[in-house]
């Protein structure tokens, strides 16, 4: 039976970088996204801008929303501290199980904890679950109609404090446009776009950070 784009993408990883190099996974996705199949990963460009908001952040606890093949997830999980840890949400199961595979490769499986499960689901459990007090930084890019319903749960959970960054890929293509409005006008967010291209095309795109007030 015919492949998956994830299981040919997941090939790509293990014959063209090394195991345990996570910017040699990296590079082996965007190369086989810009040269073989397009994938909605974050890409390279708006990666770069994901790059320096973690970096900036040096975020202890991180809660990823959509992992796909875990490019993002090893992006991040990359540049994060010893001790730091990143729970990344996935309810696909064929996607978590390629994932699973893409983050190890990487070897960054310590720093990651993949659940699989929906976002609206797992969000009121992460205290219960995972023991966590609240999120230093969240990277928004699942499914674009969950952005605002997931962000007033994580409010209403208190998972959010003053501080804590949240990172909305894809608010121009495919656009969230009642996420920005909402991040935009609340008094509750200090928010900002950054501007750039849909991963792996010419078409606009950009990141939207939005920093709760509290
Ligand atoms: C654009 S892809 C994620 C790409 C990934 N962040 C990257 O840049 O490599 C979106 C993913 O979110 C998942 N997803 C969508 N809605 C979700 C939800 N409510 N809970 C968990 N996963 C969800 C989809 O199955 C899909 O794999
Ligand atoms: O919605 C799509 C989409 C729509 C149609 C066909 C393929 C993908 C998409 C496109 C670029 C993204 O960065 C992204 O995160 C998504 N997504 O599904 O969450
Ligand atoms: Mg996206």
């Amino acid at each position: 039976t015919k492949s998956t784009r994830p299981q040919r993408l997941l090939k790509a990883v293990q014959k063209h970088s090394t195991r345990g190099d996570p910017q040699s996974v990296i590079s082996a996705i965007d190369h086989f996204c810009r040269h073989r199949e397009w994938a909605m990963n974050v890409g390279d460009e708006k990666g770069s801008i994901l790059d320096s908001v973690v970096s900036e952040l040096n975020p202890e606890k991180v809660l990823e929303l959509g992992t796909y093949c875990g490019y993002s997830t090893v992006r991040i999980a990359r540049l994060l501290p010893p001790g730091a840890r990143l729970i990344t949400l996935e309810f696909n199961a064929d996607y978590a199980a390629i994932a699973r595979q893409v983050i190890a490769w990487a070897g960054l499986e310590d720093k990651v904890q993949l659940v699989e499960g929906a976002s609206g689901d797992w969000i009121p459990r992460m205290k219960e679950h995972f023991g966590i007090e609240t999120f230093d930084f969240v990277f928004l890019d699942h499914w674009k109609d969950r952005y605002l319903p997931d962000t007033k749960l994580m409010e209403d959970c208190g998972l959010l404090r003053k501080g804590t960054v949240l990172l909305a890929d894809n608010v121009i293509c495919p656009g969230v446009p009642d996420y920005l409005e909402y991040v935009r006008n609340s008094l509750s967010y200090k928010s900002c776009y950054f501007k750039s291209h849909l991963e792996y095309t010419k078409a606009e795109d950009g990141l939207e950070k939005s920093v709760f007030l509290g």
